[in-house]
């Protein structure tokens, strides 16, 4: 197969890249430039795809003695990803744009690009695995390595981006990884993990989105109030700045009556209110999510587990679909707490992945005895 391999600059795109190659495919290294900040690529910078990134991968693609281009998709980051996540978090919501990146960047734009050019697949260093269905399908599966599997953000794609993809990593547990890179003379084999949002180079999201939102913000502060009571506990910078189930940062300053902490429960992005109460008041046993994508065909009801969140906790439920699998329902078995708008349910049959649809409410149905 003729295979793009996408080459962050990282260890675990690296040694993806020697795999494919090793494995007999025809691989040609790019590195994806997503940054429209110029910043980003003056020596030293660090985030998002810098120049130290980009010679990395460079670096590591003449170790393994394959082609290796750099692809501009910046414009394309901004607009669907970047974009994204601000007016996500202005709406008082919490997006994921790693999902994001992977159903509209890397195995879209990314993909589309290399089928132009003669390619026939995208080989990334996610930990997940594809195994063949019993009905032809392509199955996305759980990692070997449960403390590193991505399958939570890899959960947005369809049947025919993964039978365009390869994960050479799903198999093999982290620490080897490592060595390998090391054994074959790939110099980012101690290049420590990236970020979970790459583009916020300190993880300082409220910060971030402070600076960037500008007048786009619905609000630079408000009132943080205790929702049993109405009182007034606080003020903040910005809903913004919130996500459900958030407990540190809240500077309240008086205790809860009772001592416990308060929880982040619901964020007003048009009055500016950002209701708190106690962990007990998270507490969801169902939720709706829309914007459905599924593995294979929709199942109409499945019983299986979801992921609410990436390194998030699985949780039995049942799950039924409609609108040709747009909008999902899930009754969630055993109930959980801290669920936030924006994040995708990703569901689960075992370890392979069916699909995924994006939390658009959550409530509790069941009072407990
Ligand atoms: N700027 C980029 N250019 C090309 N590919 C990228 C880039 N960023 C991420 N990728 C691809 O997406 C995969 C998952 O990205 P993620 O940010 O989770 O990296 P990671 O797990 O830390 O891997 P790595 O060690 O390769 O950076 C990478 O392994 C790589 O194949």
């Amino acid at each position: 197969m003729r295979v793009v391999a996408a080459m962050s600059g990282g260890v675990d795109s690296a040694v993806a890249a020697a795999r494919a190659h090793e494995a007999g495919h025809d691989v040609t290294g790019i590195h994806l430039a997503l940054s429209r900040n110029p910043a980003s690529y003056r020596s030293g910078a660090r985030g998002c795809c810098t120049l130290e990134d980009s010679h990395d991968a460079r670096r590591a693609a003449d170790v393994i003695g394959i082609p290796f281009y750099v692809w501009d998709l910046s414009e394309r980051f901004h607009a669907d990803v970047v974009e994204d996540f601000m007016d996500e978090y202005a709406a008082g919501r919490t997006p994921n744009p790693c999902l994001r990146c992977n159903e509209k960047i890397k195995f879209a734009a990314v993909l589309d690009r290399a089928i132009g050019l003669g390619f026939d697949a995208v080989a990334t260093g996610h930990y997940a695995r594809l195994q063949g269905g019993a009905d032809g399908t392509v199955e996305l599966h759980r990692a070997e390595d449960a403390g590193k599997d991505q399958s939570y953000v890899l959960g947005v794609l369809t049947q025919d981006q993964l039978r365009h993809s390869l994960f050479p990593l799903g198999d093999t547990p982290k620490p080897e990884v490592r060595r390998e890179a090391d054994r074959r003379g790939l110099r980012v084999a101690d290049k420590p993990d990236s970020h979970d949002i790459c583009f916020v180079a300190d993880g300082d999201n409220a910060g971030w989105l402070r600076e960037k939102l500008g007048d786009r913000a619905p609000n630079h502060g408000g009132e943080i109030v205790d929702d049993a009571t109405g009182e007034v506990l606080g003020h903040h910078g910005g809903t913004y700045g919130f996500t459900i189930g958030q407990r540190k940062g809240l500077r309240i300053g008086r205790p809860a009556p009772d001592g416990k902490p308060r929880f982040v429960l619901d964020i007003e992005p048009v009055s500016g209110t950002v209701r708190v109460g106690p962990r007990d008041a998270l507490t969801v046993d169902h939720l709706e999510a829309d914007h459905g994508r599924w593995c294979g065909s929709a199942p109409d009801r499945l019983e299986g587990t979801v992921q609410l969140r990436a390194h998030g906790a699985e949780h039995r439920a049942v799950v039924t679909t409609s609108h040709g699998g747009d909008r999902v329902s899930v009754d969630l078995l055993e109930p959980a707490q801290g669920i936030a708008p924006g994040q995708a349910a990703v569901v689960y049959d075992g370890s392979r992945v069916v699909g995924s649809a994006t939390i658009t409410a959550t409530s509790r149905t069941r009072v407990p005895a």
